[in-house]
């Protein structure tokens, strides 16, 4: 929290000195009020003085005035600056959230990384605005109220003095048993976030399926469960503050019972006893109001630790250091090397020892079943993550060795899940190059087969996409995205079962553009279907994360069972034979 602090507040340390300066003059008047009261009494009321008593009063007056336009100082700074460093925070997650890679989000998980950009940053916001408004001026009224009290007695600033360890061990017993709870409050908050996340994107399978009963009891149990927490927590916190009243107003009880007394015996006035007690409430509500704020700075030291995870997080797969690499020569378009990958925490590999060499300009076909390591492969040779084992290079060099910016210019990939954003079709193809022309993204949508339904459309290339690209259709989506991934002239192309959802003859016709694009363009095709890969001049067969198979078409027939399978089971045996 300290770290963070640190990072994020100096840009504002004049307006937080502002801000705690106005407080300190509201404090001043906090602490003078009790004493004019006391005058007033003493003088006013006992010296049955009218004119005394309105001047105090209007004295009085003017304090609460003054003190006001004070505090609306500091109350516009400390919004300010929570705003200020609420919107730095985010933005430097959100910033290091895109610098993080594929792994790295795996780790911390979506939801999480949601909620530590949203309700922790919240967290953090409510403490600086509370730090700036209450951090100084309960404890200064706290201690200042002591300090006058015991000016004006010390026999019965004794009384007030014992109450102070007392109301210690209460916040000790209290907050020991409470903040442990904030981190897994927090960490409940982002199964809460999961759940919704699923539901919500799910949404027309889950009413497809009639799903909703379940889900709905999902997400109560994952509420409940947060809620529970929050509950406990709460039951522990609502202790605070009824203990801390009941101790200060024991002292309260003792200081009438002895300031009475020393009253009778003349050594004390009426108006000190009341000024007396005005300053035990003083620190009474301080007391309670600091109670509340470490119960506040405890639960943002929880988030300001989870920010602070995502922000040190050493990205696993970086690009430090590499420079322009020069793509002559005649090496081959992809090498593998015994390349293998396992993801965090999986007891197998997803892949494992895949080695093979695919020429420039040819096109590799990777067909295997569900879960056989197809786009863990696409993942690799996109460098989304790096081998655990092995190396991949391309065009001659290790995809370690690229910068981004070069790699992703050389590589594209489609992934298997067509993803738009919101906006028009000519910003959602303009992403791997930013001056595109008109004519470079019709011809991309020509060889995605994506041009004819875009002329249809009233706008053409600046037809509006709507979030996540609702309103097109999903072939429609994975043709723009195919489309998106041919725009910039890529060298080498990946489809990760990008064209599942198009007709025979559509695949067939995308997959004739892709080989027109052949001599600049190498392409991966991968796909459960044979006759997407079928003409492909190499085709890598994978089964449980293995390379099964390595060859041709006719020669995987011969020669890899698991291929000649998966092709009778498709073509039929008769085609195959
Ligand atoms: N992000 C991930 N974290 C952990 N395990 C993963 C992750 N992605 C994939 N896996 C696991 O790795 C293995 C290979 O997955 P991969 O997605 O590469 O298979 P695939 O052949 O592309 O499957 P499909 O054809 O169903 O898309 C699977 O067992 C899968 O459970």
């Amino acid at each position: 929290m300290k770290r963070l602090l640190k990072r994020f507040l100096p840009p504002y340390r004049g307006r937080i000195a502002l801000g705690v300066c106005f407080k300190l003059v509201e404090v001043v008047f906090d602490i003078l009020n009790p004493l004019v009261v006391a005058y007033m009494i003493d003088r006013g009321v006992g010296g049955r003085d009218a004119g005394l008593v309105l001047r105090c009063g209007l004295l009085l007056v003017l304090f609460a005035a003054v003190g006001w336009s004070f505090t609306m100082v500091c109350q516009r700074m400390a919004a300010v600056v929570s705003q200020a460093t609420g919107t730095d925070l985010r933005r430097a997650l959100f910033e290091k959230v895109n610098e993080l890679s594929a792994e790295d989000v795996d780790r911390f998980g979506t939801p999480s990384l949601v909620t530590r950009v949203t309700n922790d940053v919240n967290q953090i916001q409510v403490a600086v605005a509370l730090g700036i408004r209450q951090l100084v001026r309960f404890p200064l009224i706290a201690v200042g109220a002591m300090v006058s009290a015991l000016l004006i007695d010390w026999h019965l600033g004794v009384i007030f003095l014992a109450c102070t360890p007392a109301i210690g061990l209460v916040f000790y017993l209290v907050m020991s048993r409470s903040v442990p709870y904030f981190r897994v409050m927090q960490r409940k908050l982002d199964k809460v976030s999961l759940v919704t996340r699923e539901a919500l994107s799910g949404v027309r399978v889950i009413r497809a399926f009639g799903r909703e009963q379940a889900e709905k009891d999902r997400f109560s149990e994952a509420a409940s469960d947060q809620a529970q927490t929050a509950i406990d927590v709460g039951r522990l916190s609502s202790v605070l503050n009824p203990a801390t009243f009941l101790v200060m107003n024991l002292g309260i009880v003792c200081i009438l019972w002895a300031g009475g007394i020393r009253v009778d015996a003349g050594e004390l006035t009426q108006g000190q006893v009341m000024a007396f007690v005005n300053y035990m409430m003083q620190t009474l509500t301080s007391v309670a109001y600091i109670a509340n704020l470490v119960v506040i700075f405890t639960r943002a030291t929880a988030s300001g630790q989870r920010i602070m995870e995502v922000l040190d997080c050493v990205p696993k797969v970086t690009d430090e250091g590499n420079r322009r690499l020069a793509l002559s020569g005649g090496a081959p378009a992809i090498s593998l090397a015994g390349v293998g990958f396992s993801y965090e925490g999986a007891k197998v590999p997803a892949l494992t020892g895949v080695t093979l060499e695919l020429g420039r300009g040819q096109t590799l076909g990777v067909i295997g079943g569900t879960g056989s390591g197809k786009s863990t492969l696409a993942r690799l040779i996109a460098r989304l993550y790096d081998p655990t084992e092995g190396t991949v290079r391309i065009l001659g060099h290790d995809v370690a060795a690229y910068p981004f910016d070069q790699l992703r210019e050389v590589v594209s990939i489609v992934p298997q899940q067509a993803s738009l954003v919101s906006g028009t079709i000519r910003s959602n193809l303009s992403w791997r190059d930013e001056g595109a022309t008109d004519e470079e993204l019709w011809d991309a949508l020509e060889a995605a087969q994506a041009a004819d339904f875009v002329r249809a459309k009233p706008a053409g290339l600046d037809e509006v996409v709507e979030a996540g690209g609702r309103n097109f259709s999903g072939g429609q989506r994975q043709r723009l995205t195919i489309a998106r991934a041919l725009v910039g002239s890529p060298r080498i192309c990946i489809l990760d079962d990008s064209a599942s959802a198009l007709d025979f003859k559509t695949d067939a016709r995308l997959r004739h553009a892709l080989r027109e694009r052949a001599g600049a363009m190498t392409s991966v095709v991968i796909s459960q279907r044979v006759s997407s890969v079928m003409h492909a001049d190499l085709i890598c067969v994978l089964d449980h994360g293995r390379m099964v198979g390595l060859g041709t078409h006719e020669e995987l027939l011969d020669g890899c069972p698991l291929y000649r399978e998966i092709a009778e089971s498709q073509l039929g045996a008769k085609e195959v034979a």
